[in-house]
């Protein structure tokens, strides 16, 4: 059995042209960065691995981790965590309820608050729980939507573009909590992106698609 995400010949057509093919072995703890020119379908591959694949595209292959097949899974059962460039929070929760909705169940009121707080200090978000999501800079929801993720714990995550509205010195910060939270867990990541440094920094593999 492999550990970790494998793509094994996954192609993957729009309205029956195919618009890409793949195969590609993720270990546990490692980035494979996927780079390709706008529109070669990075996006679309990273939904393939959610489960979230909608016409007009279509997919042969298979998507695997730890050697489970992930065809036939529903989303909610791939735990597979997906982060976009657009921080999607929930506008009518806090900042605190953003992140609580992460944590896996279970623990004491207490025990899920102080996992709150302890999130948003290693973002530098201390004190931000009351916030409404629609008051946070692009960067602060960007590291509380990253750190949701985070928190989910999620044995894959996916990555589309998740530095881009960024100043450098947050981004290199945030990319050093995601890669060492991912190598920490051992978990696989696909890291989408146009960027070299984000690539340089991941240190893993690469393809290029397109
Ligand atoms: N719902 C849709 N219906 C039809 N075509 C779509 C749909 N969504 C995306 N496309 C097209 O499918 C192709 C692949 O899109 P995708 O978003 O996967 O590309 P990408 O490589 O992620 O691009 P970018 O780097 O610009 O984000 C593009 O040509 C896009 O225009």
């Amino acid at each position: 059995m492999a550990e970790g995400l494998t793509l094994d010949e996954v192609r993957i057509a729009k309205g029956g042209a195919e618009l890409l093919h793949v195969s590609a072995h993720v270990p546990p703890g490692e980035v494979l960065t996927i780079m390709g020119p706008s529109g070669v379908g990075k996006s679309t591959l990273l939904a393939f691995v959610m489960g979230d694949l909608r016409a007009p595209f279509t997919a042969t292959g298979r998507a695997a981790l730890d050697g489970r097949d992930l065809a036939g899974l529903p989303p909610e059962a791939r735990h597979v965590g997906l982060l976009y460039q657009d921080p999607l929070l929930f506008p009518h929760f806090d900042v605190a309820a953003n992140l609580a909705f992460g944590l896996p169940r279970g623990g004491t009121r207490a025990e899920r608050r102080a996992a709150v707080e302890a999130a948003l200090a290693r973002i530098g978000l201390e004190g931000y729980g009351p916030r409404d999501p629609a008051t946070l800079s692009g960067g602060q929801a960007a590291r509380v939507a990253l750190m949701r993720v985070l928190l989910s714990r999620p044995r894959a995550l996916l990555l589309d573009e998740p530095f881009g509205k960024l100043d450098a010195e947050l981004r290199a910060r945030m990319r050093k909590l995601v890669f060492d939270a991912a190598r920490a867990a051992g978990v696989p990541v696909l890291l989408v992106t146009h960027d070299a440094a984000d690539a340089a920094a991941a240190g893993g593999a690469a393809v290029r698609l397109g």
